[in-house]
């Protein structure tokens, strides 16, 4: 008769054997204490975690963060499905030792340790729906995870990419106020999307290769906040008016236009995906000390009166180590402005009050 030590030896193996992202999910097996010791021995790296990372957006980033050289360890955490994705994530031959966290009883274990935590949690958006409409929902969960970051990683940079951001990213720094752990240099609200469409978008009209285009976005992550400055486009170049007002309703209401063709299936995910990984790696390369490394990003801000706003930032080890001023404007950017100050204003003091109150 098989004693209780063998018996249990041969539960682990059959059930390591029927689900295989157990090895990644059980911190204390030898399969996890020899990934920790590659990820001390091989390649130097950050370590990263992914807060919803089995959504829409989190699935293609998890993959994405996986191929990034500067990724030696990648936790993936979601309230449902992280163990599949874990798995099949695992499996790609490269560097990164990937492990997944599944439910809040794992929310610390998924953020000790962390460098970098990119959060796209929540729910988003369907036809007819507004940002702001999210934020019933994705107020009380951003405010959970955030609670989890200030506990385990308070030092970590935070990503910030659940909707509506020009509330959560308020609510954020209200949280990580509270619990005494606020760096207004480490938060940063992800409003890449905008950058990487606006690029897209001037690039179709101007009839050249998108990877040319430089488009600063500035203002906050929802409708006439979402404010293009085209008149410092680079390559330096100039638009009709019938472009501007073209290329700046294009760029405010990109969201809206995938979330139409998706026709209720949800909203951006694989574009999202891809600038928030391109995000990421700034942060990453900010991290490690690269020189020059500038995107936009909705931030503590000083440029306007408002206490958050999305400029050109310079990320350093530190994160947003310097804001940089919005720049001459031309009068459609300063009538912009005003709207998108007057809008983001009501966001931000909504975001600040749902954890004052
Ligand atoms: N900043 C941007 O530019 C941008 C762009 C696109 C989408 N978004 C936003 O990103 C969010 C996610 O979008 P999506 O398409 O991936 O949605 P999704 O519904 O496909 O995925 C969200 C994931 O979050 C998980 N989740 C829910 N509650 C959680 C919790 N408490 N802890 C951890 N995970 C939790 C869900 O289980 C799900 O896997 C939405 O709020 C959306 O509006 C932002
Ligand atoms: O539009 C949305 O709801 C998602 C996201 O903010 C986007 O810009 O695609």
């Amino acid at each position: 008769m098989a004693s209780s030590v063998e018996v249990n030896q041969r539960i682990a193996r059959l059930s390591a054997h029927l689900y295989p992202s157990n090895l990644q999910m059980e911190d204390s097996s030898s399969a996890v204490r020899r990934a920790d010791c590659r990820a001390k021995g091989g390649a130097p790296g950050f370590k990263v975690a992914i807060l919803g990372a089995a959504g829409g957006i989190g699935q293609p980033l998890a993959m994405l963060m996986k191929m990034n050289p500067l990724v030696s360890v990648l936790h993936l955490y979601d309230v449902v499905n992280a163990p599949g994705v874990t798995a099949d994530i695992s499996h790609m031959d490269t560097g990164a030792v990937v492990r997944g966290f599944l439910g809040q009883a794992q929310l610390d274990n998924a953020l000790t340790g962390i460098d970098l935590v990119i959060i796209p949690a929540g729910v988003p958006r369907k036809p007819g729906m507004t940002r702001d409409d999210l934020f019933k929902i994705n107020a009380g969960i951003v405010r959970t995870l955030c609670e989890g970051i200030a506990r385990c990683c308070p030092r970590a940079i935070v990503n910030l990419i659940s909707n509506p951001v020009n509330s959560t990213v308020p609510i954020a720094a209200e949280v990580f106020k509270k619990a005494g752990t606020y760096d207004p240099k480490r938060l940063l609200g992800v409003t890449m999307l905008d950058v990487v469409r606006a690029n897209t978008f001037v690039a179709e009209v101007l009839g050249l290769d998108p990877r040319e285009v430089d488009v600063p976005v500035v203002g906050g992550h929802s409708g006439v906040t979402i404010l293009p400055l085209l008149s410092q486009v680079k390559p330096p170049c100039s638009f009709t008016r019938e472009e501007t007002e073209y290329l700046t309703d294009r760029i405010q209401n990109g969201g809206t236009e995938v979330v139409e063709a998706k026709a209720g299936a949800g909203s951006a995910t694989l574009s999202m995906a891809y600038a928030a990984v391109k995000f990421a790696d700034a942060c990453l390369r900010g991290l490690r000390g690269d020189a020059g490394v500038v995107e936009c990003s909705f931030v503590a801000s000083q440029v306007t009166e408002l206490p958050f706003f999305a400029t050109k930032v310079r990320l350093g080890r530190n994160g947003a180590e310097e804001v940089y001023q919005l720049g001459p404007l031309n009068e459609y950017e300063r009538v912009g402005l005003e709207k998108a100050k007057k809008e983001l204003a009501g966001s931000i003091e909504k975001g600040v009050s749902f954890i004052r109150k």
